[in-house]
């Protein structure tokens, strides 16, 4: 025999010590679940590049929620699908009253009031350019998104959302969005902010699912080079100071470092967005028998969780949260 003071097996020996022992936990609450949301009745469509994932009108999307809600999961993030002829360059749909995304907050928490409800603030998803900001002469300008983004998220609030997630990447919008929001009475709507927003290839399913794509170039001068991590603290840092309650990294496993970074450097709760093409990434190879997808999703949301993301933004949420109730 050897002679080993140290024998970390020790800790690994049973089923009970290893759940003694185990640092960093998956809780169904840690996850925030994204939805797509379509105009219309009796509408499930499943997104090609995100197999169990669907655009669903808002009557079965409702049906949806009672599933979602007895799993357990506490928030969701809606997104809307609009049709190209809603679409304009300034993206009028996106805070005009009676628009269906709109209504469907509304209706969504009358249905279910503990339901944490987030929302998405950008200009993509209603702009004709397929942009995050104003389109001019082919540049992207900050400042009059701003005035957009305002109205979009004082909209969004008196729908009824609880938390507004700016996606944008415009600088300024946050402490722009915060001020708008106490102006107008609603203290006690919360910013999720996208701080460090990556310009990703990971979000290509997403943008599937959405008919969001951009129309031309990229959106490279607004979301951030997978090269840089100091500019991720700067971007963060100024979200902070601009009023943010939350900081977000997006996305999530090729940005691990960032989670910790921001972890360890600001006192608000981290999320991280586990994106649509991270989904699709596992789900394909779990769909062509190459690997274990409950155990690889398992692990992944693990992972982000032991970075120091306190909330994970993913598609996984329902599948996570059939394992972890047992
Ligand atoms: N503002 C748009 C937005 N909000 C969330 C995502 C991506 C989410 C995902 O890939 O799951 C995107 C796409 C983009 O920036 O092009
Ligand atoms: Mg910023």
């Amino acid at each position: 025999m050897i002679n080993l003071s140290r024998r970390p097996r020790r800790n690994r020996k049973s089923a009970g010590i290893r759940e003694m022992v185990q640092e960093t936990t998956l809780r169904v609450s840690d996850f925030i679940y994204p939805m797509f949301i379509q105009e219309g009745a009796n509408q499930k469509v499943e997104v090609k590049s995100m197999p169990g994932i669907y655009r669903f009108s808002l009557d079965n999307l409702l049906e949806e929620l009672k599933e979602v809600t007895d799993l357990g999961i506490v928030a969701i993030d809606l997104f809307p699908n609009y049709p190209e002829s809603k679409k304009d360059r300034i993206a009028s749909e996106s805070y005009h009253e009676n628009t269906f995304y709109l209504k469907a907050i509304t209706a969504i928490k009358e249905q279910f009031p503990e339901l944490v409800i987030m929302t998405d603030v950008a200009m993509d998803p209603y702009s004709s350019d397929g942009h995050d900001g104003l389109v001019e002469n082919g540049k992207i300008l900050n400042d009059a998104t701003l005035e957009i983004l305002g109205n979009m998220s004082l909209a969004q609030a008196k729908a009824g959302a609880d938390i507004l997630g700016p996606s944008d990447m415009m600088d300024g919008r946050v402490g722009y969005i915060r001020k708008h929001l106490d102006t107008h009475g609603f203290t006690d709507v919360s910013i999720m902010s996208y701080s460090a927003k990556y310009a990703s290839a990971f979000y290509g399913p997403f943008r599937d699912a959405l008919q969001s794509a951009p129309k031309f170039g990229d959106k490279n001068s607004y979301q951030m080079n997978p090269a840089n991590k100091r500019e991720a603290l700067l971007e963060a840092q100024l979200d902070f100071e601009e009023g943010a309650d939350m900081l977000m990294v997006k996305p999530a496993l090729s940005y691990l470092d960032i989670i910790r970074l921001l972890d360890e450097n600001f006192e608000i709760p981290i999320a991280a967005y586990n994106v649509s093409g991270e989904y699709a990434m596992i789900k394909a190879a779990a769909l062509n028998g190459w690997l274990d997808g409950d155990r690889a999703m398992m692990e992944v949301l693990l992972s982000i969780r032991r970075a120091g993301a306190k909330c994970i933004l993913t598609y996984f949420a329902k599948e996570a949260a059939m394992i972890l109730n047992g």
